[in-house]
């Protein structure tokens, strides 16, 4: 079920290195934001924030709260295994396991999630949703046995959606799901996003600005001051209204091209 995310007073560090800092925001369940920025402002690192894998680098930590439909994922006995679990992750180049089949990628999630009782048939039902939620069941479900190494690139991205949502996640982060791929599989992958809205929250991290423009609801610009200062929140707003009419000067600026 998709939740809500409310992200307060968020500080994100590298040991000593304030990476990103103060960043309150809301996003709605149901809904695809985009968080755009020039290189280095902290965007794939706040989103790395919101399924706690940015803890798994020694020395990293944050300090404020982000809340998953009211209750704080930072907060004590709170499981980052089980956040994971919730909040699912897809990455910028398609990671399929490669030796193992595109059935097993599927239900790779899930039997690290405490699957593994589940009956075979239950079990051919639940990856024949997630890889017809990922619109790849036509393409494989002949294959099915078959390394995920045998796919194209933007099959493989579409499997990595499908192992993603076979846990049935409430919320789908998004670094750069395109970036590795040819403009047929982007949109392929886009539709896909507009398709999953309805079930999902989605965040998505994007160098490109006119997918920005034409798969999110709402946009929040992250900028930097200098080299070793933190990235921040600048604006964020509906879609439409940052790319014709942002607040922030420096907004217009990244948006049209001037820098970044
Ligand atoms: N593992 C790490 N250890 C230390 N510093 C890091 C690490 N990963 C990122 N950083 C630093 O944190 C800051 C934010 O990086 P991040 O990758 O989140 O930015 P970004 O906006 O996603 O950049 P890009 O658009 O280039 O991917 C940068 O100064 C970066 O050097």
């Amino acid at each position: 079920m998709a939740k809500r995310i409310d992200v307060k007073d968020l500080d994100i560090y590298y040991g000593s290195f304030r990476a990103v800092e103060g960043v309150t925001m809301s996003i709605e369940p149901r809904s695809i934001t985009a968080l755009i920025g020039p290189s280095g402002c902290g965007k794939s690192t706040f989103l790395r924030s919101l399924n706690r894998m940015h803890e798994v680098i020694p020395g990293a930590r944050v300090s404020g709260s982000v809340l998953l439909d009211g209750q704080d994922l930072y907060g004590a006995g709170i499981d980052p295994v089980s956040v994971r679990r919730h909040v699912g992750m897809v990455f910028q180049r398609p990671n399929p396991f490669p030796t193992m089949s595109i059935y097993e990628n599927v239900v790779a999630g899930m039997r690290l999630n405490g699957g593994r009782g589940v009956r075979k048939a239950e079990m051919d039902g639940i990856v024949e949703g997630a890889l017809q939620g990922a619109n790849l069941w036509n393409e494989v479900k002949d294959r099915l046995d078959r390394p995920g190494s045998s796919l194209s690139g933007g099959q493989q991205q579409r499997l990595c959606i499908a192992r993603a949502i076979a846990v049935k996640p409430d919320v789908l982060l998004m670094d750069e799901p395109c970036s590795a791929l040819d403009p047929i599989s982007t949109l392929a992958i886009e539709d896909l996003m507009d398709q999953l809205k309805k079930d999902y929250t989605i965040v998505i991290v994007t160098h490109n600005m006119q997918q920005a423009a034409r798969v999110s609801d709402r946009t929040g610009f992250f900028n930097i001051a200098g080299t070793g200062k933190p990235g921040k929140l600048i604006e964020m707003d509906e879609t439409s209204t940052m790319f014709s009419t942002p607040s922030v000067q420096a907004t217009e600026d990244y948006i049209s091209g001037r820098f970044g």
